[in-house]
């Protein structure tokens, strides 16, 4: 009996289940297609921003563009410039300009407050870092503790460091020679700005230069984070399970194990340590980024581990990779030019006697033809690739610019998305003609004076008050470890199977990738 009066209730339910499913589903496909209509209306508050209408209306094509076909979002952006002007809509609530001249509007300082917008912070596994803090108040409580830490008179005092780890990179290359196996030169860099950066955090290095070869290092820790920051900025509940994975992460692919280790596991232990040398009473010569974060007037909660640990993977992954990509673009273009190693090198040995001794980063500085080798450098490894957006809270933008001859102007109301993008800006022809050519001249006039105007058409540290924390660091890093490979090691390191194409951008993860990731290979004769 009881099986004649199951059946048709599972029936029943089932086909219940079924139809509240679908009339779910089509209760938001008619609010999708509502919202749709609204965002192409006039009534949407950019309505009169120009650009694709598939785009104002859905994020459909940003989802195809870098979900589904991966970080290839910045190129139809760069081609929606070609066709519709500087300002451009790209998705329902967020505008792109290609103009520099409107940066200092979009990236503001001093009191004009900039949000991050949710849809960008959500592509971030580092929610609590000041990186990944979408309110301006908020970000500016987190960034000021650490800021000090990265004044410029602050990299002086850690200057000593610098030059010691840079004479062990050039000693550990010159090791190598007459190895003729080939590697990729950006490990070893890498090698070099993990050193520095998790000293100067934790007091005590990663020690990446003293182990024997280049691995492992922060490289791939780093592209673990970043690589799945299109899906997480679509799905973000996704990060929430990454936080359970740390009991399994024994079972899972290895790149995700990776990026469950860094976060959940690495970086939450070094934070610790830096707890419990501070609580025993271990201190170190020079403060510690960490150690004063902890002694610092944060709230509490802002104090938890796993929040500094989000701090600590994006100061640790953000002083890494970058500046280590831009030493490997100078590198390979110093490799396939010489006469522009031969004139770096000439005036690299006005002031310096023996490489083994450097002088000081401001000496380097005052050298006008390695200061535009490394903005040369820098303009061609973009830093971040993927566009940055700001939000102004308090006030609209007004934008005042030209289109095919024609003055245009536009409102971007407050509380919408503004961003750029760095692998947009670099190539604006009109301020960097033939602008995929490494040429350090432009930056330099007929008297070898810096070129002001074409300097503030830069956005690799981005600008304003949420820029790029490091940047003094990075400089100094920058100037320092490239006199030592120029006089030191350049002239033994030859160029393995390496062309443009490995070095040409070619879409984003965030930062920007090559089509085949193959690095700049080497050996050292
Ligand atoms: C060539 C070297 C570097 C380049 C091109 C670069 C570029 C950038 C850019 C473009 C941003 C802004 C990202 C955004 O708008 O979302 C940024 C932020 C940041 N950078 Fe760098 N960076 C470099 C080196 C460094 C170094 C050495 C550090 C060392 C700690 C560092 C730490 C940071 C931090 C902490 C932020 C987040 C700042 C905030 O949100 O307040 N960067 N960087």
């Amino acid at each position: 009996m009881s099986s004649i009066y199951a059946v048709p209730f599972t029936t029943d339910a089932s086909i219940l289940c079924t139809r509240n499913v679908l009339g779910l589903v089509g209760v938001w496909i008619v609010y999708k297609v509502f919202q749709a209509l609204y965002n192409v209306s006039p009534f949407h508050p950019l309505s009169g921003i120009p650009g694709p209408k598939l785009a104002a209306a859905t994020y459909w094509p940003e989802f195809y563009h870098d979900v589904v076909r991966f970080g290839c979002y910045s190129k139809e952006i760069r081609k929606m410039h070609e066709t519709y002007g500087p300002l451009v809509r790209i998705n329902p609530n967020e505008v792109h300009c290609s103009d520099i001249t409107f940066a200092d509007e979009i990236y503001a300082v001093g009191g004009r407050k900039r949000d991050k917008p949710l849809h960008q912070i959500n592509g971030s596994a580092l929610g609590q870092a000041g990186f990944g803090t979408v309110s301006h108040d908020l970000h500016r409580s987190r960034r000021a503790p650490l800021a000090k830490f990265f004044s410029r008179s602050m990299i002086a005092r850690l200057e000593p460091e610098i030059h010691i780890l840079v004479q062990k990179l050039c000693s550990k290359l010159l090791s190598q020679s007459g190895d003729n196996e080939a590697f990729d030169i950006t490990m070893a860099y890498s090698c070099f700005t993990s050193d520095a950066i998790s000293g100067y955090s934790f007091g005590s290095s990663f020690g990446l230069l003293d182990q024997k070869g280049w691995f492992p290092n922060f490289r791939e820790p780093t592209a673990a984070l970043l690589r799945p920051v299109f899906v997480f900025r679509f799905f973000p509940i996704l990060k929430a399970a990454a936080g359970l994975g740390k009991y399994m992460v024994d079972y899972m692919p290895e790149s995700i194990a990776m990026f469950v280790r860094t976060l959940q596991i690495d970086m939450p232990t070094r934070v610790r340590q830096a707890k419990a040398d501070l609580d025993a009473g271990i201190t170190y010569d020079r403060p510690t980024i960490f150690a004063s974060l902890l002694q610092s007037d944060l709230e509490l909660l802002d104090k938890e581990p796993q929040r500094l640990a989000d701090e600590a993977a994006a100061v640790i992954g953000a002083g890494t990779e970058t500046t280590s990509w831009a030493l490997s673009v100078m590198t390979y273009h110093l490799l396939t030019k010489p006469e522009l190693l031969a004139k770096l090198t000439a005036e690299l040995r006005t002031v310096i006697t023996d490489p083994q001794h450097l002088p000081d980063w401001t000496v380097l500085e005052s050298l006008p033809y390695l200061g535009a080798v490394i903005q040369e450098g820098l303009r061609l490894s973009y830093g971040v690739s993927s566009r940055t957006a700001r939000i102004p809270t308090e006030e609209n933008l007004i934008y005042r610019g030209e289109w095919n001859k024609k003055p245009v102007e536009h409102v971007i109301p407050q509380g919408y998305a503004v961003g750029m993008s760095a692998v947009i800006t670099h190539h604006d022809e009109r301020t960097f003609p033939d602008s995929y050519a490494f040429a350090p001249e432009r930056w330099l006039d007929e008297n070898n004076q810096r070129r002001k105007h074409v300097e503030r058409s830069m956005l690799a540290f981005s600008k304003g008050s949420r820029g790029c924390l490091g940047m003094n660091l990075a400089l100094c890093e920058l100037h320092l470890c490239l006199a030592g490979l120029v006089l030191r090691v350049i002239p033994h390191m030859r160029l393995q199977d390496t062309t443009e194409e490995d070095l040409a951008y070619d879409h984003d993860m965030f930062i920007p990738m090559t089509k085949h990731d193959r690095g700049v290979r080497v050996t050292i004769e």
